[in-house]
């Protein structure tokens, strides 16, 4: 089965912040792509723009210059073709697991029985049935994410967004939950924009991941991840993964030097190289 909806297009956006006179430019004219059921990560230096980047996808931040397309309509807000994660688990503390997934539903005006099974269904696939009565309270930190991920899910959007989703938990729980999100992708092919600051995680989930340069954020540029589905653990020692990771490394690292001034750069660190993974798979803009 192969996604139909869920093409989300960034052409050449700007965002910058700000008041009276001082001006921060987050993001300055960023073209990327999501395809239908696509992987796609963003990485970068920190305070490059991903949050915002997302943020303007999702419909909670405006955007100063170029076009946000979602299935060829303009994005002008959030809407539940959306759904959005993020590393705080934002679920509500007095509802059981089963009603924070049902919230977007029936706020959707879905009827109890239907919601019910969705919810059902949904938590059943995150492995959080058993659990469906209790509430975040009583969850582990991979457990509140789970369902996170299940209630951004359950009105069924096109797209998921995504903002370092697993970055409060432990190294354990965040590969197991890289299984159980890859798992629940390729069974409902949806469209995934995720943003995370840890380069192995972004090659383990991605088809394809932008590197953005230091703040104003831009497409540094585009690498394809040669590695088969399903995805395995062990690939993580397979040549292509330990090219493409020193190849983002270098990348990442080279911008964050940009970031931290010349002087340092010029005090021992110059000469760092930005080695090339396989070829064509890395494309430097
Ligand atoms: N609401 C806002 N008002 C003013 N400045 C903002 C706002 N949101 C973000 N910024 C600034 O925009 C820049 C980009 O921030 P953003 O959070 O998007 O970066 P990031 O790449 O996601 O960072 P990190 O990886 O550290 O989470 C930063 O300089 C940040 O301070």
């Amino acid at each position: 089965m192969s996604a139909q909806s869920g093409h989300v297009d960034v052409r050449d956006v700007s965002i910058s912040f700000g008041a009276r006179g001082s001006v921060i430019e987050a993001v300055k004219g960023v073209s990327l792509q999501v395809q239908p059921g696509e992987f796609v990560s963003l990485i970068g230096p920190s305070g490059c723009g991903k949050s915002t980047l997302l943020n303007a996808v999702a419909g909670f931040t405006e955007i100063d210059a170029g076009s946000l397309l979602l299935d060829g309509a303009p994005i002008d807000g959030p809407g539940s073709d959306r759904g959005v994660v993020f590393q705080q688990y934002s679920l509500f503390p007095w509802m059981t697991v089963r009603k924070n997934v049902e919230f977007g539903l029936k706020m959707k005006g879905v009827g109890q029985s239907v919601r019910e099974t969705q919810a059902r269904t949904l938590l059943g696939l995150a492995g959080l049935l058993a659990f469906e009565n209790h509430y975040p309270a009583q969850l582990s930190g991979g457990m509140k994410q789970r369902v996170g991920i299940v209630r951004a899910l359950a009105t069924s959007p096109q797209v998921l967004l995504m903002d370092e989703p697993f970055g409060a938990l432990d190294s354990q729980t965040r590969s197991v939950m890289q299984e159980i999100l890859t798992n629940m992708w390729q069974r409902l092919r949806l469209s995934v924009l995720f943003i995370t600051h840890d380069i192995e995680e972004a090659i383990f989930l991605s088809d394809r991941i932008y590197v953005m340069t230091a703040r104003p954020g831009r497409v540094k540029a585009e690498l394809k991840v040669p590695l088969p589905r399903p995805r395995k653990p062990e690939m993580m020692d397979s040549p292509e993964f330990v090219a493409l990771m020193r190849t983002i490394k270098a990348l990442i690292r080279d911008e964050s030097l940009a970031a931290m001034g010349s002087e340092l750069s010029d005090g021992g660190l110059r000469g760092l190289s930005t080695e090339l993974g396989p070829e064509g798979a890395c494309h430097v803009l």
